[in-house]
């Protein structure tokens, strides 16, 4: 992706080889600010602040956390610390697990003086397969928007959720690569942008990609998916998904299944785009067994903007006193999916449709 014609990963090996680099998310869209992490603590702090976020992201920070560490104590004890403390960041993207466990299994039989020269190499191999499995999707993807162009011709309206963009990942995206897809092939589209409460990552950071890749756009209040979808001005709901069990149940940002709903009542085409390790393939049952998790209740009665005079405050929303509640993600059941946009091509949000395509997993 190009930042003002600048060519951008959301991460990095800085120059001097011994931190990593991103690209500040809370700071955006108002400031584009990148930050160096020096070492677990500013990894683990990055994840569960969530200067980075996207279950994608997540995963590739957590290995470079995990490189990070090992260039400081490769012990044992040290991988274990690591890896204990990365997991402990944010519960509910299994790419966070995934990503540990791979780095887990190639270092702890490797000695201790070789463990960070091939972390440092297993970071680097797993955002590179990043960027190649969100394109694949973006291609599977593409071939969706291609039909409904010739169903109804253009634009074609996608609505969206969340931030499952270039920001997500380490490039592209998994929900917008077939966006990007589309509107690189010349395919008229417009997005629209749900504003994502309470974090606002559509408002903040969909909206922000989309103007940066010149991707026409409208975001929207989260509210406003039914109303539309009742008046045929969404042709289809391409998601992402912090995971997915093996028989097809999603779990994504908080308000994504309200948006399947009414999906599902107004024959709307729902879709969720995701690479493979964003597969749980130790759950069935999405709504009781993926955990959810809940953050600080500030997010809720307070929100961040940009003054008149370009202030960037946070300002209080609620009465005094007034509790509220954070559940970060929900889950969508396989049922109300129409598919599920994979870099190994389209399936049914199903058990059989995901072993099709990954039949390794019989
Ligand atoms: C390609 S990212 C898919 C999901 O991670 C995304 O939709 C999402 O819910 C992100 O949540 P966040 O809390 O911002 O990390």
């Amino acid at each position: 992706m190009n930042i003002e014609g600048t060519p951008y990963r959301t991460i990095w090996p800085a120059e001097d080889g011994v931190a990593v680099e991103i690209i500040d998310q809370t700071r955006l869209p108002h400031e584009f600010v990148t930050v160096r992490l020096e070492n677990l603590h500013d990894t683990a702090l990055a994840i569960r602040n969530m200067l980075v976020r996207g279950a994608p992201l997540i995963g590739a920070t957590a290995a470079y956390g995990v490189a990070l560490a090992m260039s400081g104590d490769a012990s044992d004890q040290g991988l274990e610390h690591a890896c204990d403390t990365l997991a402990a960041t944010r519960p509910t993207a299994i790419n966070l697990r995934w990503a540990l466990a791979r780095m887990k299994n190639l270092l702890l039989p490797a000695p201790a003086s070789q463990r960070a020269a091939r972390a440092w190499k297993e970071a680097a191999a797993i955002c590179d397969e990043d960027v190649n499995i969100n394109r694949a999707i973006g291609e599977h993807g593409l071939k969706l928007i291609q039909r409904v162009l010739e169903a109804k011709g253009g634009p074609v309206n996608i609505l969206t959720h969340c931030n499952a963009g270039w920001l997500a990942t380490v490039d592209w995206g998994t929900a917008l690569a077939p966006i990007y897809a589309a509107s690189n092939a010349g395919i008229p589209l417009h997005v629209w942008v749900d504003e994502t409460r309470p974090r606002n990552q559509g408002a903040s950071l969909t909206a922000w990609e989309l103007k940066q890749h010149g991707v026409p756009h409208t975001v929207i209040a989260d509210n406003t998916g039914g109303h539309l979808m009742q008046h045929g001005m969404v042709d289809m709901v391409i998601v992402g998904t912090d995971r997915t069990t093996a028989c097809g149940d999603v779990c994504n940002k908080i308000g994504t299944y309200l948006k399947a709903l009414a999906a599902f009542d107004n024959q709307v085409p729902f879709y969720v785009a995701l690479p493979g390790p964003t597969i749980d393939w130790t759950l069935e049952d999405g709504v009781r067994d993926i955990p959810i998790e809940q953050r600080d209740a500030e997010e809720v009665t307070r929100i961040r903007g940009r003054t008149a005079e370009g202030e960037i405050v946070s300002v209080i929303l609620t009465p005094p006193g007034s509790p509220a509640a954070n559940y970060a993600f929900d889950v969508t059941p396989a049922r109300l999916v129409t598919g599920l946009i994979t870099e190994r091509g389209v399936c049914t949000a199903s058990r059989e449709g995901l072993l099709a395509l990954y039949p390794e997993r019989q």
